[in-house]
């Protein structure tokens, strides 16, 4: 079938009565940002109530695919525009049907008029137009509530539009209206997860990733990146922010007890993580934990890193199982990434028996032995920010490769 346009319709609108502006005007520079490679052809139409996306001959398959990742979209309908002559609404309405019944479908045909000065009123148009697929296509069985297929007919004044598909979209709300936050990005399952939730709820984000080379392979790096990328599908662009991390873990190593190696870690990326939102003049910090889930986990643990910082912490998976946070991860195609056996910092240097309970006041008292200060702006000296486009491919440098098994 081939498409005119597609009509978008918006989510939450209805709980945001004065952000309706802004919700709108980033939806359009979001959608226009994901639609690039088709800048030339399509024609973006934000109106109050709907958005249009007239697509003058660019295929509605391939832009699909990309418009269902876009946040803040409740549903869409592929349409198709036609002139107002009732032959050809017979033939296009028989055309999308046919493109679209399986065996066993239900359907109705629903027609709305904003021109009422039209020749048949919409019971005639739902009467003549059901009469004549219910002769063509005599399988197709006719259902008033909840039919599997309902055929769209909008009469307006300039023209007629037909649909019959309901596509529902990404939800949430559109990446950038809920303000900035720097995201924790580890290689894991659990960060690119709670990454996606936060952009779900309109959040623009900003990953923060440790490395520590020579511990960490370059293949290490270049996951994180490229998960970046896969999550890059649902905002157009994320800026990768790497911060070396080897000095500080080797002197953590070197003087803290083992016990403590992971909380005053922890510590330190936070309060780096901290400096980095100030500069990037981002609102909050996010990141993968869970409840439980690991050591530094516990809420005993949390307190103790949190310690370092007023900063809000958001943990959008904080309350999930771990089978509910994989069906995400493969839902948003991080999962085979995240699983692939790069190690990362932390799970290179992680004791072997880090304290699930640690005292507060003695990881104060251990990272007073520290060098602090110096060990921070030497960190953030080291680091690197690089913007990451969607599925965009970092692993199959062969050089990255053969570096990776040195
Ligand atoms: N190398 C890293 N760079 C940035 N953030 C990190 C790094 N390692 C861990 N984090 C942050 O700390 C959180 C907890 O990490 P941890 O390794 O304890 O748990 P995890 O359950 O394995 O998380 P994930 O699956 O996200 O790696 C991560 O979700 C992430 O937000």
């Amino acid at each position: 079938m081939e498409y005119t346009e597609i009509m978008v319709r918006y989510g939450e609108l209805s709980t945001k009565g004065k952000n309706r502006k802004d919700f709108i005007g980033r939806l359009n520079g979001n959608v226009t940002k994901a639609l690039r490679a088709y800048k030339d052809t399509i024609n973006i139409q934000p109106k109050r109530d709907r958005m249009h996306i007239i697509l003058n001959g660019a295929p509605f398959d391939e832009i699909d695919h990309i418009l269902g990742k876009v946040f803040g979209i409740q549903t869409y309908s592929p349409a198709i525009r036609i002139e107002r002559d009732i032959e050809l609404v017979k033939q296009t309405a028989l055309e999308l049907m046919q493109a679209t019944y399986e065996p066993g479908m239900t359907y109705k045909v629903n027609t709305r008029r904003s021109d009422h000065g039209y020749e048949y009123d919409t019971n005639q148009m739902n009467l003549l137009i059901g009469d004549y697929l219910s002769e063509q296509m005599p399988e197709m069985k006719v259902q008033m509530r909840n039919a599997d297929l309902v055929l769209r007919i909008e009469v307006r004044h300039d023209a007629i539009y037909l649909s019959n598909q309901l596509i529902h979209g990404a939800g949430g709300l559109p990446v950038g209206t809920a303000g900035k936050g720097v995201m924790m990005l580890s290689g894991g399952i659990d960060s690119p997860v709670a990454s996606y939730l936060a952009m779900k709820r309109g959040v623009e984000i900003e990953m923060v990733h440790f490395f520590s080379p020579p511990y960490t392979t370059k293949k290490a790096l270049a996951k994180a990146q490229e998960l970046t990328g896969k999550l890059a599908n649902y905002s157009g662009k994320i800026n990768f922010i790497a911060v070396p991390f080897a000095e500080i873990q080797e002197t953590i190593k070197a003087n803290v007890p083992e016990g403590y190696l992971m909380t005053i870690q922890r510590r330190f990326m936070l309060r780096l993580t901290d400096i980095i939102r100030d500069q990037r003049e981002a609102l909050a910090i996010f990141n993968g934990e869970a409840i439980g889930q690991v050591a530094s986990q516990t809420l005993e643990s949390m307190a103790a890193i949190n310690d370092v910082t007023n900063t809000p912490i958001l943990r959008p998976v904080a309350t999930m199982d771990k089978t509910e946070i994989i069906k995400i991860a493969e839902e948003i195609d991080t999962f085979d990434l995240s699983v692939m056996p790069f190690e990362d910092c932390c799970t290179i240097f992680a004791p072997p028996r880090p304290k699930t309970r640690p005292n507060l006041d003695k990881a104060r008292h251990y990272e007073q032995m520290l060098d602090v200060t110096g060990l921070i702006e030497r960190a953030l000296s080291g680091i690197e920010i690089t913007p990451v486009y969607p599925e965009q491919q970092f692993l199959n440098d062969e050089e990255d490769f053969a570096t990776s098994l040195l």
